[in-house]
């Protein structure tokens, strides 16, 4: 069997949560980080390169590389020594599943390095572990919309019907906000009614996304278990929202653990809710890039 000496991974950036799906839901995004690993005798070489690429790190810390070395744990092998060559597409800590892009990237790249000894679903398990939480490393693993749940022996994974109608433009702010400390602001418990409030409204969402019924997406992207918490984090959230809803949006919610907002609306408004939720930052005195992204529908690409 021939060795393989080379291999890119194209991965794309995840929006996770759509409201009231904390942790269980996230979207592909055509958003993409890239990573090419080649096979280096001479020890780890990390390169990298694109958006904010002074900030990812260059030793062994790098969390790419550290999902590289778990794929070989895992499989109780020898990790080759590699040169690493990151392009990045995807804004670190705003949301947009950029540690999500790094595990499935650094697993698939080892997987396939070994002889691809792993399946998707063990990959993916893998991935699930090293991120806590399905929600942005399943759907950059498949693309498309993707809800995780845990089964009777392991995960269960749904592909979500998202109406074509149905556009997501995301308003990115030049600052960052660490997952781990969004997480820190949420209660560790919750009241009978706000899981209820929940339920109904992620059935709701699900209902919304596959029919573009207008009314129903308009009330599907409340939440009671994250969001509350976490807007005081996002300094002009609320009037993000407003001005999103009024150039058309359906509504706003969080991307994931934030700051980056995500609205939904149909083609036709698009161009002016991003350009009303840039402006809205604008008058709080915070820079933002807003744009509408299409949802990648394959996944995580080997090249
Ligand atoms: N391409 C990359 N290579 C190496 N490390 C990365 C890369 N992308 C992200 N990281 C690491 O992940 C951290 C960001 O992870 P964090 O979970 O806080 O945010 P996020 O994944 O962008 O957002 P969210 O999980 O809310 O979608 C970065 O600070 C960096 O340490
Ligand atoms: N579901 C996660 C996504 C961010 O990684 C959260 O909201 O904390």
């Amino acid at each position: 069997m021939s060795v393989i000496s080379t291999i890119t991974v194209k991965v794309p950036a995840t929006t996770a949560n759509l409201g009231p799906g904390f942790d269980c839901i996230g979207a592909a995004l055509k958003l993409y980080n890239e990573f090419k690993f080649t096979r280096n005798e001479r020890g780890l070489i990390i390169q990298v390169s694109g958006t904010e690429a002074e900030k990812v790190q260059t030793d062994e810390s790098n969390l790419l590389y550290q999902a590289f070395l778990k794929l070989y744990q895992y499989i109780e092998q020898t990790s080759p020594s590699v040169k690493i060559e990151i392009k990045l597409g995807v804004p670190l800590a705003r949301g947009l599943g950029s540690s999500a892009t790094a595990i499935v990237g650094g697993l698939v790249a080892g997987n396939v390095l070994a002889g691809s000894p792993l399946s998707e679903l063990q990959v993916m398990e893998l991935a699930i572990a090293m991120e806590g939480h399905p929600d942005n490393v399943v759907p950059a693993l498949l693309g498309g919309c993707c809800l995780a749940a845990t089964g009777l022996t392991g995960w269960e994974i749904c592909d979500i019907t998202w109406h074509r109608q149905i556009v997501p433009v995301i308003a990115i702010p030049d600052f960052e906000l660490s997952t781990l400390e969004a997480r820190q602001v949420l209660p560790t418990e919750v009241s009978r009614g706000d899981a209820i409030f929940n339920t109904a409204h992620f059935g709701l969402l699900l209902r919304g996304l596959a029919t573009h019924r207008e009314e129903w997406l308009r009330a599907a992207l409340q939440d009671k278990l994250h969001q509350p918490y976490r807007q005081a984090l996002i300094p002009g959230y609320d009037a993000v929202e407003a001005a999103a809803v009024a150039a058309g949006a359906y509504g706003m919610v969080i991307s994931g653990a934030g700051p980056t907002l995500l609205a939904l609306t149909d083609e036709l408004h698009t161009p002016g809710v991003a350009t009303a939720m840039r402006n809205a930052w604008k008058q709080v005195g915070i820079k933002s890039v807003a744009q509408s992204l299409p949802l990648d529908i394959q996944g995580v690409t080997i090249f």
